[in-house]
């Protein structure tokens, strides 16, 4: 028995471990699922993440961020090693605490908006839209939290375990990037029974919600924006079958999303499945209509780089099947700082201070993890 315990790694024990020796990692649990998987790259060469077609028969995990022509490039995380809970091979236990690397920190600067600077950029989103006539742009912002995160983080991933229907995911590459979060959002799924995505969008608290949650314009509309988006984008390449359900209520921690179902049984060749990813990315979800001019609008308005935050992140198996989902109610891990980010579909129809409550609300899906593990420093 006692020797059992001495020979098995848990995931936290091999996050601590990565986390202090610099290794490259994943983990992630899928929606639904009680399976935590492990992942990590015993070389610190970085890989750029070349798409669906270039790395086949790979096993490992893709991060990639909002924005490609930003300074964050798209990784791809090499499974040298993985589990499933618990490493239980004596051998690959101590290769994995005998691999250290050196990597430069990564130290937060200070980006984060105030209530008031946060309402008058909806105030100019929301004018622009107007101005320009277009139907909706994604504004966000993020909350920095100072704090031992290193050794934090482990811990906050065990606490995402409450949120079953959600996408729990920890990856990092030392010095460059490292997220964690619970997404509620499919970005694409790909097995060989198919392809499935989603449409995500209009939000509610939960303890405010009627039973069954009711529904206003402005969230309808803006939930049929990525509806139209999605379906316009998935008919070019699956002209056989296309199954389209909903849209239904959704709970996602403390809020409801509307979120339409797309599936299709049909299957497509590699370089295929990179074109209908760079022409689904980034959706309305996250950006807006017209695509290219509300990412510039978010670009000026925004004035902080988004990073990973609303790009899509996820495993990718050997057989090609991938389980993507887009980086959200997420936070950058730095060595010294929690950082979330949090943001909402923006319509010539939003309220402003309604828009930065919304804000808070999905927040507090992260923040009240750290609030439940009495971390008596900080106040937020
Ligand atoms: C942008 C975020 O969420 C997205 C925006 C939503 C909205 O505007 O209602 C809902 C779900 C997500 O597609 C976020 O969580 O930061």
């Amino acid at each position: 028995m006692i020797e059992q315990t001495e020979n098995r790694l848990s995931v936290a024990e091999a996050q601590n471990i990565c986390l202090r020796n610099n290794i490259p990692f994943y983990t992630y649990r899928l929606p639904g699922s009680r399976e935590v998987i492990f992942g990590a790259q015993l070389s610190n060469d970085t890989r750029i993440f070349k798409g669906f077609e270039k790395h086949r028969g790979e096993k490992g995990f893709v991060i990639t961020p909002f924005n490609h022509s930003s300074w964050s490039f798209p990784f791809f995380i090499k499974a040298d090693l993985s589990f499933t809970d618990y490493l239980t091979d004596g051998e690959a236990i101590r290769n994995l605490q005998n691999t250290v690397f050196n990597t430069p920190e990564r130290i937060f600067t200070k980006q984060d908006c105030e209530h008031f600077e946060y309402l008058d950029e909806l105030r100019t989103m929301i004018d622009t839209l107007k101005r320009e006539g277009m139907k909706k742009a994604v504004l966000s912002r993020t909350i920095t939290i100072p704090c031992d995160s290193l050794r934090l983080s482990p811990a906050i991933f065990e606490q995402m375990k409450q949120y079953h229907h959600a996408f729990l995911f920890f990856a990092a590459i030392p010095g460059k990037c490292a997220w964690m979060g619970a997404s509620p959002e499919t970005f694409l799924k790909y097995d060989r029974n198919g392809f499935f995505t989603m449409a995500l969008a209009g939000t509610q608290p939960v303890a405010t919600a009627k039973n069954p949650p009711e529904w206003g314009d402005k969230d309808i509309e803006e939930q049929q924006i990525v509806t139209d988006y999605i379906q316009d984008t998935l008919r070019h390449f699956f002209t056989r079958h296309l199954e389209i359900e909903g849209p239904i209520t959704l709970q996602a921690g403390n809020v409801f999303h509307l979120c339409t179902f797309f599936r299709s049984d049909e299957q497509l060749p590699a370089d295929q499945i990179d074109e209908l990813v760079g022409q689904l990315h980034p959706t309305p979800a996250v950006c807006g209509l017209p695509k290219k001019r509300a990412m510039q609008i978010i670009t000026e308005i925004e004035k902080r780089d988004r990073g990973y935050y609303a790009g899509f992140l996820g495993p990718l198996q050997a057989s090609g099947a991938f389980d993507l989902f887009v980086n959200l109610r997420t936070m950058e891990v730095f060595d010294d700082a929690l950082r979330l980010y949090v943001g909402g579909g923006i319509t010539p129809l939003s309220d402003p201070e309604t828009e930065w409550q919304e804000t808070c609300q999905k927040a507090d899906t992260l923040l009240n993890l750290i609030r439940q593990m009495n971390y008596g420093k900080i106040t937020f």
